[in-house]
């Protein structure tokens, strides 16, 4: 259909998603609602709510949250609608990802979305009988929203808009934009070039890159600017983190220890950890490394067993940690280990900012009382992962962090919000990566006498991956700008990186899919970006485990 005739077909029909989407909100919100107090009921022991009914009713549970999921990315879409239209810039490509996206989730509201390939979520699991989503909003954007025609006016959009860094407005003012630009360019300058290759040799990536990005202010993004960073905000750090992401996760992931120490050291240090340790990572002066699981410790953190055991002044560490991303290049630790012997769970726990050398491909850790190696990996390369084993490690009793014992669990907890977020903008930025690979190549490669974005089967996946990158993105920034607005934002948090994972990994998938054949083959980038984009439904917090969060969450309502 060309562009006059969809355009004029979709003002004859007087199809208007953004005031359809808006009329059916309320009636999904109360299923939502239906859908929290059936099962509160079903796993509530008086006021509180019972772990073992919980896990008893865990896919109820869960599907409760992937539902909540959906509708507030609805939410987040009603509004991105409405703050375009306000400053005039909801064209016919919002218009498109709005109706298209809006028409679909509600119609997997209503028969079922998926948790993961073979799991489905359904109003019906939970108690609640699809039916009350039967209204004439709600159908009429079933109906109208995700149509043929409109899939294949998307990628003619896109098609035409090829190059531009997100299809559609992102909502973000100007100079979040302009972030986003020269972030886009360094990607596409350094990165995008060597990306593939540092993947394929199992490279760590060159220093250079790092000391370029430090330049850039990518490691002090969100330190205060007290502290030498530039006190710019979650929001920012979205922007640079996708556009990184999308040159490379492994580039798009420097950040992100640096941003779980700074967190860390800003929430629980006391001041002199701060003046300390702030301004170095900010420059990228010190690299850090999160050190938290073992190989008997992944979800369930708080049962750590690493012991810290004082002696004199110091602590001597003793135990083995495992998954430890850059470890050997890193110059600190931020280390949970187990400071009370007496204890089991979390609360005997405290986190050390402890110094070690930086080890080399050789001699990974070329310090007293520690030892490892690199894990071999399918995907999320450039940074490498290490089991380390601890035997006496000396860790200064300066390194305590905030000075105080047991508070471990509690301090890491406080990082959640914002690593969360960071990690569903990586997730967008790999999301991106795989959209614009396959688009590139359903334009050049022909099958049939035609590309093959010619056959709706191949540009309907293409439509999904823009139109999912958008929803994924808009519960991101929502999340970010809940927390630079300084409110608690887990619940959004926890959304925004369940959603952007899957998304991440859907448009891996489809765009190796595309590629047919050679998405196979090591030689194209896509099979990298499938490697890649799995990792992000397991660290960070495993789907499931965000699920659960999320739910106990709604179900707690507090
Ligand atoms: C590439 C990579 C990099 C990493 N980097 C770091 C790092 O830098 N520092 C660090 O400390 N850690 C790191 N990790 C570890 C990561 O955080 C853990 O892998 C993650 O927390 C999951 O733990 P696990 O692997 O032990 O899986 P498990 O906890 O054993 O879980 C296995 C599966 O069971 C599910 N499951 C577990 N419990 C439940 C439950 N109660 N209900 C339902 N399902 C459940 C999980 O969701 C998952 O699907 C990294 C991991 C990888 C793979």
């Amino acid at each position: 259909m060309s562009q006059p005739t969809f355009a004029r077909a979709e003002a004859e029909s007087g199809f208007d998603p953004a005031s359809l989407l808006a009329d059916a909100l309320p009636a999904v919100e109360s299923a939502l609602a239906a859908a929290r107090e059936t099962l509160r009921a079903r796993v509530a022991a008086g006021a509180r709510i019972s772990n073992a009914a919980l896990e008893t009713e865990q896919h109820a549970a869960h599907c409760l949250a992937w539902i909540a999921t959906y509708v507030e990315c609805l939410r987040q879409m009603r509004d991105w609608a409405a703050r375009l239209g306000a400053a005039g810039e909801f064209g016919e490509m919002e218009r498109l990802i709005l109706g298209i996206g809006a028409g679909e989730y509600l119609a997997q509201l209503r028969g079922g979305l998926p948790m993961s390939q073979g799991e489905i979520a359904r109003l019906a699991d939970i108690g609640v009988d699809a039916a009350v989503l039967a209204t004439p909003a709600i159908d009429r954007l079933i109906k109208d929203g995700n149509t043929d025609a409109a899939r294949r006016r998307l990628v003619d959009l896109m098609i035409e808009r090829r190059g531009t860094a997100s299809f559609g407005a992102t909502g973000l003012d100007e100079e979040f934009e302009m972030v986003r630009d020269q972030f886009r360019r360094f990607a596409d300058e350094k990165v995008v070039p060597h990306a593939h290759g540092w993947h394929l040799r199992d490279k760590l990536i060159p220093l250079e890159i790092i000391e370029e990005m430090a330049g850039l202010g990518v490691f002090g993004l969100t330190i205060p600017e007290e502290y030498g960073g530039s006190g710019m905000g979650k929001t920012a750090m979205c922007v640079v983190s996708e556009e990184l992401s999308r040159g490379y996760i492994g580039v798009g992931s420097l950040g992100t220890r640096s941003e779980i120490a700074a967190e860390l050291i800003l929430g629980g240090g006391v001041e002199e950890q701060k003046r300390e340790w702030l301004p170095k990572i900010a420059a990228a002066e010190i690299l850090p490394t999160a050190v938290f699981t073992e190989p008997n410790t992944g979800s369930d953190l708080g049962g750590l067993r690493t012991r810290a055991t004082k002696k004199g002044e110091d602590y001597l560490v003793t135990g083995n940690k495992t998954w430890i991303t850059h470890a050997a290049r890193a110059d600190m630790m931020t280390l949970l280990a187990r400071t009370d012997s007496e204890t089991s769970d979390y609360r005997g726990l405290s986190m050390f900012l402890a110094e070690k050398p930086r080890g080399t491909d050789d001699d990974p850790f070329p310090a007293e009382g520690m030892s490892g190696g690199e894990i071999e990996v399918l995907g999320y390369r450039g940074m490498k992962e290490y089991e380390i084993g601890f035997d006496s490690f000396r860790v200064k009793g300066a390194a305590l962090l905030g000075g105080e014992e047991g508070k471990g669990f509690k301090q890491l907890m406080k990082t959640f919000e914002s690593a969360r977020i960071q990690t569903a903008a990586r997730a967008v930025g790999v999301a991106q990566c795989a959209m614009e690979l396959a688009l590139s190549y359903a334009i050049e490669r022909k099958q049939f006498g035609k590309p093959l974005a010619a056959f709706p089967r191949v540009y309907g996946k293409l439509a999904m991956m823009a139109v999912e990158i958008m929803f994924a993105r808009q519960i991101t920034y929502f999340a970010a700008a809940e927390k630079d607005a300084a409110r608690r934002c887990d619940l959004e948090a926890g959304m925004a990186k369940l959603l952007a994972a899957r998304v991440a990994w859907a448009n891996a998938d489809n765009g190796v899919q595309i590629h047919g054949g050679n998405g196979f083959a090591l030689e194209y980038p896509i099979s990298r970006v499938l490697c890649d984009a799995r990792i992000l439904n397991i660290f960070e917090g495993a789907a499931e485990i965000q699920a659960q969060v999320i739910a106990r969450r709604l179900i707690e309502g507090n």
